[in-house]
């Protein structure tokens, strides 16, 4: 079976986009994660799905790990989703509204070419992160190989773990974030930022993905850390989040609202592949 795909980008967190409303498609996990292979397939952090929405909204999306499994929401792929639905012509609109699996957003193509999406509402209650806690905190201890770390814990639709660091380059996002991300703790998982606070309007974020490893950069990643560092009074919105692979500027205005998340969304190239 033959499939045509595109290639994208949004800050160097990498997808392959596939049209599923003019193509035909039931991928298996293993076929996912073959996509996802940098050796054996084309290479990507997630696989994005376009398809015809269910209700109101004007597309469902779908996301796949680069572990073949599927989650509830990624903000890069928000931006580069927007992007591609106008470049191939499937819809002239601008804002358009996307069915997730976690619910509704809205990305806006700017006049720049940026993309600003409303991420949504985070959620803070242990049992809708979920995360395993007695009760609600601004922050949590968590035992990792006999060491205690402090975290915040949030969802912005998937589930996000936030660490505070001194420096950035020395932070254990490989060796910690891998063992926070399969915490017992965390029953679903959970991606892993690691921040460093330079002002209250900068940080500098990593973040180890659930089901992908480090990543160049995470959107819902980098709407986790602001949030949690304005709930801790360490940051004022807007806030500049400097990922490895580029810059995403994040604004919150305090519980009970939307995370706003603006940023490039790049195209590389197309192609076919066989299944
Ligand atoms: N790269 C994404 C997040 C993708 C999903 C994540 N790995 C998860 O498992 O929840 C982003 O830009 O938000």
């Amino acid at each position: 079976m033959k499939i045509k795909f595109t290639k994208m980008h949004g800050l160097g967190n990498d997808f392959v986009v596939i049209d599923c409303i003019n193509q035909t498609l039931s991928l298996s996990r293993k076929q996912l994660s073959f996509i996802a292979d940098r050796h054996f397939g084309i290479g990507c952090d997630q696989i994005l799905m376009v398809e015809k929405a269910s209700g109101n909204a004007d597309f469902f999306y779908r996301i796949f790990n680069a572990d073949g499994g599927e989650v509830e929401q990624c903000g890069n792929g928000a931006r580069c989703f927007v992007r591609y639905v106008h470049d191939q012509g499937l819809t002239l609109k601008n804002p358009v509204s996307v069915e997730t699996l976690s619910g509704l957003i809205t990305p806006t193509l700017q006049k720049n070419g940026e993309v600003t999406v409303d991420m949504g509402i985070p959620k803070f209650e242990p049992a809708e992160i979920p995360f395993v806690a007695d009760h609600r905190a601004l922050t949590y201890s968590l035992e990792v190989q006999g060491k205690t770390v402090q975290i915040s814990a949030l969802s912005m639709g998937n589930p996000h773990a936030v660490r505070i660091v001194g420096d950035i380059d020395k932070a254990p996002v490989g060796s910690e974030g891998a063992l926070i991300e399969t915490h017992p703790r965390f029953p679903k998982r959970v991606n892993v930022g690691y921040m460093q606070i330079i002002d209250r309007h900068n940080i500098q974020l990593r973040v180890f993905e659930r089901g992908a490893g480090e990543t160049l950069a995470c959107g819902t990643g980098a709407c986790a850390a602001v949030v949690a560092g304005v709930q801790q009074n360490l940051l004022d919105t807007p806030v500049s989040v400097n990922t490895r692979g580029g810059k995403l500027t994040i604004s919150w205005d305090g519980e009970n609202q939307s995370v706003w998340m603006t940023g490039p969304a790049v195209t590389v190239f197309e192609g076919e592949i066989n299944l």
